[in-house]
């Protein structure tokens, strides 16, 4: 399977962060979203993190422009049709997830392969509702996506293992580390983090400590580079609330549910630093 063209569907910080270390391997990238202004918000990150590598010499600028010239910004998911693989980076929602790969499945070739950047949603589930399982998997990268090792890789029960080498080949052209997990809620990655996060969170809403404290306690503690709730803020409150959900939902065990102060926040719009405001406050 020979991967050339990619499409990624979202442009917020993770759908950007992936269109980035793909153009900088070499591949031609369509990224999509659904309005302008959230495409040139991630055009702009790209922009900024890659001067940012041109400003420490590590890049020269016309290598700069060559990758911004594999990325072509689009607004119609019709591109699809040009693709050898799609990596969907949009909210996490089943059903926001469902429409968007019933409308894919529909539009990309028969070859193309449909990945999932989500954070815990069942791939077999979103696999379902495509007439091509066999070509559906998980491709879980990490945040920020320019800067983190790792690829979770998770196969859905129908997937074709030659999809799976070709992810795992495309991941370590990529320059990151392929680790193959099940397709249970949350994977690894999620499974282990999110509940730290959360019970971080319930030691806020309990008056154990401020937040301030907690961070400071996990990084000088436990040498954790971002105390949980700055991480919290970093990932997205929104993301924190729908990953807690689907495992609560998924294992069906109350040791899973979601704090009731991560709740009212993102009832708030407080969903971190995307939006200003979480546990901390951002210009
Ligand atoms: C929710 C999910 O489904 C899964 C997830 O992604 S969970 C989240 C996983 N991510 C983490 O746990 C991140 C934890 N935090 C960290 O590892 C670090 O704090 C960090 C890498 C983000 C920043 O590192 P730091 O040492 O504190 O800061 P800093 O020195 O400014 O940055 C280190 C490097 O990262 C780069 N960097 C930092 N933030 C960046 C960003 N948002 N985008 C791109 N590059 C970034 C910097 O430019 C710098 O690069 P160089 O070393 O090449 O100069
Ligand atoms: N944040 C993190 O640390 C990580 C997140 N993930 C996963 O990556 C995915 C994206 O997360 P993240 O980048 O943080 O989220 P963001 O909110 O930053 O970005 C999501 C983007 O997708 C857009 N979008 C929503 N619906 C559609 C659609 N139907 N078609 C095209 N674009 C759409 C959103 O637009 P709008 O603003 O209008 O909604 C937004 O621009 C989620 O599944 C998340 O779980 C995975 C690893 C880490």
């Amino acid at each position: 399977m020979s991967i050339q063209k990619v499409m990624v569907i979202g442009a917020g910080q993770m759908g950007s962060g992936i269109a980035q270390v793909c153009a900088m391997a070499g591949f031609d990238v369509i990224l999509q979203d659904l309005k302008q202004e959230f495409l040139d918000r991630g055009m702009g990150i790209i922009d900024k993190n890659l001067q940012r590598q041109v400003d420490k010499d590590r890049m020269t600028s016309d290598e700069k422009a060559a990758i911004i010239a594999r990325l072509q910004p689009s607004t119609d998911i019709q591109s699809a049709s040009e693709v050898d693989i799609i990596i969907e980076a949009a909210v996490e929602n089943m059903e926001i997830k469902s429409n968007i790969f019933k409308q894919l499945d529909e539009i990309a070739p028969a070859h193309t392969i449909l990945a999932t950047n989500t954070s815990s949603l069942p791939i077999t589930e979103i696999a379902a509702v495509t007439k091509r399982p066999e070509k559906v998997i998980g491709m879980h990268f990490m945040n920020p996506v320019p800067v983190m090792k790792l690829v979770e890789i998770i196969r859905g029960l129908a997937t074709a293992d030659e999809v799976y080498q070709a992810i795992e080949d495309m991941t370590k052209k990529l320059n990151k580390v392929p680790v193959e997990v099940n397709d249970f809620p949350g994977f690894v990655s999620n499974r282990v983090l999110m509940p730290m996060i959360n019970e971080a969170i319930y030691t806020v809403y309990e008056g154990v400590a401020t937040p301030e404290a907690v961070d400071e306690v996990m990084k000088l503690g436990m040498n954790h580079p971002m105390g949980p709730l700055t991480l919290a803020d970093f990932i997205g409150l929104d993301t924190c609330l729908y990953i807690m959900e689907v495992l609560h939902t998924g294992f069906g065990d109350d040791k899973y549910r979601p704090c009731p102060l991560l709740r009212k926040y993102v009832k708030a719009g407080w969903l971190g630093k995307k939006s200003g405001r979480g546990f901390y406050k951002y210009e």
